[in-house]
């Protein structure tokens, strides 16, 4: 299943604009048709029925929902879902069962703030699931045409984890057994510092020829898509061996997020331009057996999409969204935790006391070298640096569509509240991570935090939500634990940073999240001053 479900409502709406548009015709729910054929005018009005009476009751089956809670129009307008994390934050006590009912376009949206409720909506996959949203948005991102699209659907309506219908019951299978701890992962990790380790090597002889300002940010968007895709698609991989087509992915990945700007059209154009560019280099790799030397993830991915009756093309196209969740989480959270580093001398300090004490080798001639592998296993309080980065900046949604009428009943009261079909939930990991409830000095970064808790998403799995959770929690996690720290420490061996200009890196806020992302990429500087470490 496509990591790039993250943030699934904003994906709605983003494609409102963009690539939706080629495959209205074959999504059935009504309202997401009436969605995307509204006008900007018709949308605003719809989002005034926000502001509603305190409670009421489903009209088609007169069984109450969830309370209503309302919400500002302006800010939906102004912030997008994020004001659903805010509602979430706001009304984390007030309401009674930690769910709530905003109502957008017609929509009626569950809310969830609380860690309980959060468990038992991510758990009841009869009723809740994400193979739905999943579809639409694999083919959004692809831009698949419409046949295409139908075939993704096929069976979909309650194709996700456990239901076993449609293509995303295996696909998310497969996904599941290569990206779990065992060899296959291990391959691709392996992979992943093949292309590393040349970067490094590359960056080091260029800043020693005196090119010593380093856009952190571009430099790490180029050498962790590179990487990445090696680890997925092998030694062939489009992005290895085409050096501009990373540039492509990330035009076309900035595209996503045109509400930001006000040029909407132009950004599309542009973004859609440079998907073509993408699908024409997976064409040209399939036809050359790139999937031959590439990981068991892409293999297999391969071979259930081939059942699916999609031609080479639309199978090109699905590299859109793999590429999505497997890149741009990966350089964002990067550049963020290094950045987080790089803002506290003493935490810097300690953690090359950590590096070079657990994971660094010197040879004869005094050469030192990093287990780039290690690190993350290694190296406590960088892992944990790395889970307090994403509890401060990643969105942590847990977005599901209710699949069936779900009548949801609360153990301690009996209360009976009913959620309708086709409706989503929004369950909001920010309202709990940022929550003094759940977390000691909740608006501090405190980088000791996870120490000791080395899976935090199964270990404390109702108050850490940075990776999702239950059936659909984020198949990536551990390859991400692994090349993040990874990434960070192997640069924080080699080199020194400083600001730029006197200007210290920016780091990534979770209120710029890119629609359709799970964290936020870094708005601000990004330059600094790179200088080689003495061995
Ligand atoms: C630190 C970086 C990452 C973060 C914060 C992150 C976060 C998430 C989140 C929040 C979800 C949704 C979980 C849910 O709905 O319960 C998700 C799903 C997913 N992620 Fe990640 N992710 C990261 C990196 C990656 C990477 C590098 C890959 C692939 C190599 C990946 C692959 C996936 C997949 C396949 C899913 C879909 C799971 C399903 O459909 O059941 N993720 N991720």
């Amino acid at each position: 299943m496509s990591p790039s479900i993250y943030n699934g409502l904003s994906q709605l709406n983003t494609s409102v604009h963009n690539e939706l548009s080629q495959m209205n015709a074959s999504v059935s729910n009504g309202q997401l048709q009436r969605f995307l054929h509204a006008s900007n005018l018709e949308r605003t009005a719809s989002l005034i029925s926000l502001v509603r009476p305190k409670t009421f009751r489903s009209e088609a089956t007169q069984q109450r929902e969830p309370p209503l809670v309302q919400g500002s129009v302006w800010k939906f307008l102004r912030h997008g879902t994020h004001i659903l994390d805010t509602l979430a934050a706001e009304n984390m006590h007030k309401v009674p069962h930690g769910i709530f009912t905003v109502a957008v376009l017609g929509w009626h949206i569950y809310v969830v703030n609380s860690p309980e409720m959060t468990q038992v909506i991510q758990s009841r996959s009869k009723y809740t699931g994400l193979g739905w949203i999943s579809v639409l948005v694999m083919a959004s991102m692809g831009g698949q045409p419409k046949k295409a699209t139908q075939l993704l659907f096929k069976g979909v309506d309650r194709g996700d984890v456990g239901n076993g219908l449609g293509f995303v019951h295996d696909y998310h299978k497969v996904e599941l057994r290569a990206m779990s701890l065992g060899n296959s992962l291990d391959a691709m990790q392996e992979d992943f510092v093949a292309a590393w380790d040349p970067f490094i090597e590359s960056l080091m002889a260029s800043v020693r020829s005196g090119h010593g300002k380093v856009d952190l940010w571009e430099w790490l968007r180029m050498s962790i898509t590179v990487s990445v895709s090696r680890g997925v698609w092998g030694p062939k991989s489009p992005y290895c061996n085409n050096p501009i087509l990373w540039e492509q992915f990330w035009t076309f990945n900035r595209s996503y997020n045109f509400l930001k700007y006000n040029f909407p059209r132009i950004f599309a154009r542009r973004g859609a331009e440079a998907r073509e560019k993408v699908v024409d280099a997976f064409v040209e790799y399939d036809e050359n057996g790139g999937y031959e030397t590439a990981s068991r993830l892409a293999q297999d991915r391969a071979k259930v999409l081939e059942k699916t009756g999609l031609d080479r093309r639309e199978l090109a196209r699905m590299a859109m969204p793999q590429s999505v969740g497997q890149f741009d989480n990966s350089a964002t959270v990067t550049f963020a935790v290094l950045s987080f580093i790089l803002h506290d001398p003493e935490l810097l300090k300690r953690i090359r006391s950590e590096l070079k004490e657990c994971v660094t080798e010197y040879d004869d001639q005094g050469q030192m070298s990093v287990d780039t592998l290690r690190i993350g296993r290694d190296c406590p309080l960088l892992l944990s640096t790395f889970h307090e980065v994403l509890r401060w900046i990643a969105v942590g949604v847990t977005i599901r569509r209710i699949e069936h009428d779900y009548p949801l009943t609360i153990k301690e009261d009996n209360t009976e509240y009913f959620l309708r079909k086709g409706n989503f939930i929004w369950g909001s990991g920010v309202a709990i991570h940022t929550s003094s409830s759940f977390y000691e000095d909740a608006d501090q970064f405190k980088p000791d935090r996870f120490l000791g808790v080395r899976y935090p998403e199964t270990q404390m799995p109702d108050i850490f939500r940075a990776f999702g959770g239950g059936g659909n929690i984020c198949l990536g996690r551990h390859f991400a634990r692994t090349i993040v720290p990874g990434a960070v420490g192997t640069l924080l061996m080699a080199f020194d940073f400083e600001p730029f200009n006197g200007k210290p890196l920016c780091v990534p806020n979770r209120k710029d999240l890119m629609l359709g992302h799970a964290t936020p990429n870094p708005f601000g500087n990004t330059i600094a001053t790179v200088k080689v470490r003495d061995a």
